[in-house]
């Protein structure tokens, strides 16, 4: 057992995840095998690994979306010390921003709308829903920490992939959450827009939140991101400081192919 999960928090400050043996079962197949892994509060960790290898079942599992196996022998599921969650109040501490959900909010609703929409669990405003003046304040915060004022009343279904991803940042963060969960959220970015979602993410990590990225493209791994988890078959292979851990041998073995690893300036790219 490493030395992280030993002493994953404490009674008065709980490690953000504290997870042991979690096997998630999907369809008869194990998609997370035996996976034990130990985030503390403030981390900033990428957590990479082929297509198919289980990184989004991960973050599903956390989200309460999956189940584990219940039975297996030492099986831990803590989020913030707490076993059992009420999926809303999850999502206030867990901001999450994910292809899927760029794919559901690309519709013809106002960017202002969909940051606001984050108090509410939906993606845009409706008749049942009571706006303060507290959230739409919060919403106009956000958006000047982001930069993004000048989209405030543009249509989502108008903006470029970038400008949609730094807006969904937006909506995940309405609740101050304490850890922010990227799941593949570079795709598809020309590289401006790639600088500019990274600046956003590192001024993220810099308010003292969690960064969490999951990812298969090492180029997304930001300064910040001092840990690597690699996950290959549902089961972490790798785990540690990023610079041991992102190797040639270690990103070969993860992706069965000859790879190279390049670092320069605090940014990494993988070559194969
Ligand atoms: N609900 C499900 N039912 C059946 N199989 C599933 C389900 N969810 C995930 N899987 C399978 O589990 C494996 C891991 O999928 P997952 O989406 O977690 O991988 P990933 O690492 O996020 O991949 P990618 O980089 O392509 O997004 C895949 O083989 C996938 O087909």
């Amino acid at each position: 057992m490493t030395e992280k999960l030993k002493n994953a928090g404490t009674e008065n400050s709980p490690a953000l995840l504290e997870m042991k043996n979690v096997t998630v079962v999907r369809s008869g197949k194990k998609i997370l095998d035996s996976v034990s892994l130990s985030i503390e509060k403030g981390e900033h960790v990428a957590i990479i690994g082929p297509n198919g290898s289980g990184k989004s079942s991960l973050i599903k599992t956390l989200t309460k979306e999956y189940h584990p196996l219940a039975g297996a022998e030492g099986l831990v599921l803590k989020i913030m010390g707490k076993e059992t969650w009420h999926v809303f109040d999850l999502r206030k501490l867990l901001g999450i921003v994910s292809g899927e959900l760029q794919q559901t909010c690309c519709r013809e609703i106002t960017v202002f709308d969909v940051i606001l929409s984050g108090f509410f669990s939906s993606i845009g405003i409706y008749y049942n829903h009571k706006v303060t003046p507290e959230m739409e304040a919060r919403a106009e915060e956000i958006l000047e920490f982001l930069e993004i004022s000048h989209l405030s009343d543009r249509f989502m279904h108008e903006l470029s992939t970038g400008e949609a991803r730094r807006v969904l940042i937006g909506r995940a963060l309405v609740h101050d959450p304490q850890a922010l969960i990227l799941d593949e959220p570079a795709n598809s970015l020309d590289l401006k827009a790639m600088h500019s979602f990274r600046e956003s993410v590192r001024k993220i990590a810099g308010s003292g939140k969690n960064v969490i990225l999951v990812t298969h493209n090492l180029q997304d791994v930001i300064p910040e991101i001092s840990r690597v988890v690699l996950i290959k078959e549902g089961k972490v292979f790798r785990d540690g400081n990023k610079e041991k851990v992102l190797t040639d041998a270690n990103l070969s073995e993860l992706f069965s192919l000859q790879v190279k690893v390049l670092e320069k300036d605090g940014y990494y790219q993988a070559w194969s």
